[in-house]
C-alpha cells in the first residue's frame, strides 16, 4: 500500500519547519511507524544536521542529477526513520533537476507508512516542486501576522495544485499578547491547527548535539507537543508521561527504583 505523502512548507523561512519535519518523523517511527524523511530543501539542506547526519556520500541531490540510484541515498537515522538527506555542496545543488522529485516519490511512496517532505520555504520553483509531490500539506507558522500572510499565499498554491492542506502546526508560541491565538489563525488559514508547539530552549541544544529533541529530552514541552501531533497523525492514543512527583524521585536514588 501507499504511504501517506505530506509536505511541510512554510511560505516564511527560519519558522522551524525541518525542526518539526524531523521531530515528527521520529516520534512517529518510535510509534512503530515505517518513516520516511526527504530534504527537498535544495537550497538549504538541513534535516541531515538535525538528524545528526551530516557525513553522507550520496545525497537526493545527485539522484536528482542522475548521478546515483535512488536505494543509495536512503539511510537509517535515529528510532529507525528512513533519511534521503539533501545536498550540502553548491556544485551538488546547481546540476540537481527538482522535476525528477515527482518520478522519485512515486517510487519512495512504496516504502513506508509516512513519506514527510521538508520544503523549501518560499514560493520558488524548488518550493512549489516540493508541495507537488505531497498528497497532503502541513503548514508550519509562527503565530505572528507576517508568518501567517506568507503561509496563506503557500496554501492557496498548494491547493490549485491539488495537494489537500491538513492544518498548521504553531510553533515557537509564547503566549506573549502581541501573538495571534489559535482561532485568529484557524480564522486566517481556514484550516486547523493541529498542535501547538512552544518556544523551547531545549530545541536549540538538541539540534547542537546533533540528536532529535523527542530522543534527546522526551519530557521537554516541545517534545511533548510534537509527539502529540504525530500521535494525531498515527491515530493513536498517546498521553504525555507523568511528571515523577518528588518523593518517587527521592526513593529511586535512595533504593535504585525499588519502593518497598
Ligand atoms: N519550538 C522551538 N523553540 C525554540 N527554538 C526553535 C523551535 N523550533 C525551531 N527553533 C529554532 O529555530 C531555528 C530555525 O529552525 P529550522 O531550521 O527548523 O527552521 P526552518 O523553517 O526549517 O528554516 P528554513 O526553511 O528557513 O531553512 C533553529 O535555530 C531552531 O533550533
Amino acid at each position: 500500500m501507499e504511504g501517506r505523502s505530506i509536505v511541510f512548507a512554510s511560505g516564511k523561512g527560519g519558522t522551524g519547519k525541518t525542526t518539526t519535519v524531523a521531530n515528527i518523523g521520529v516520534a512517529l517511527a518510535q510509534f512503530g511507524k515505517e518513516v520516511i524523511l526527504i530534504d527537498a530543501d535544495i537550497t538549504m539542506a538541513n534535516l541531515s544536521l538535525i538528524l545528526g547526519m551530516e557525513d553522507i556520500p550520496v545525497t537526493l541531490h545527485d539522484v536528482l542529477a542522475g548521478e546515483a540510484e535512488l536505494k543509495d541515498a536512503i539511510y537509517e537515522g535515529p528510532a529507525g526513520v528512513k533519511v534521503i538527506p539533501g545536498g550540502l555542496s553548491l556544485e551538488k545543488v546547481k546540476k540537481a533537476r527538482p522535476e525528477r522529485l515527482r518520478e522519485l516519490i512515486r517510487e519512495i511512496g512504496q516504502m513506508g507508512d509516512f513519506i514527510l517532505i521538508d520544503a523549501p520555504a518560499g514560493l520558488e520553483l524548488t518550493s512549489v516542486t516540493a508541495l507537488l509531490i505531497g498528497k497532503e500539506l502541513i503548514i508550519v507558522t509562527n503565530p505572528e501576522i507576517a508568518a501567517i500572510t506568507d503561509s496563506l499565499k503557500t496554501k492557496l498554491v498548494a491547493e490549485k495544485l491539488g495537494t489537500l492542506p491538513l492544518g498548521a502546526i504553531l510553533n515557537r508560541v509564547t503566549s506573549e499578547k502581541t501573538e495571534l491565538s489559535k482561532e485568529e489563525i484557524e480564522a486566517l488559514l481556514e484550516v486547523p491547527v493541529m498542535g501547538i508547539v512552544p518556544e523551547d530552549p531545549e530545541v536549540k541544544r538538541a539540534s547542537a548535539y546533533g540528536v532529535p529533541l523527542v530522543i534527546k529530552n522526551p519530557t521537554s514541552p516541545a517534545a511533548i507537543a510534537y509527539k502529540q501531533i504525530a500521535a494525531k497523525l498515527a491515530g493513536i492514543r498517546w498521553k504525555p508521561p507523568e511528571p515523577e512527583s518528588p518523593v518517587k524521585r527521592i526513593f529511586k536514588a535512595l533504593f535504585g527504583g525499588r519502593r518497598r
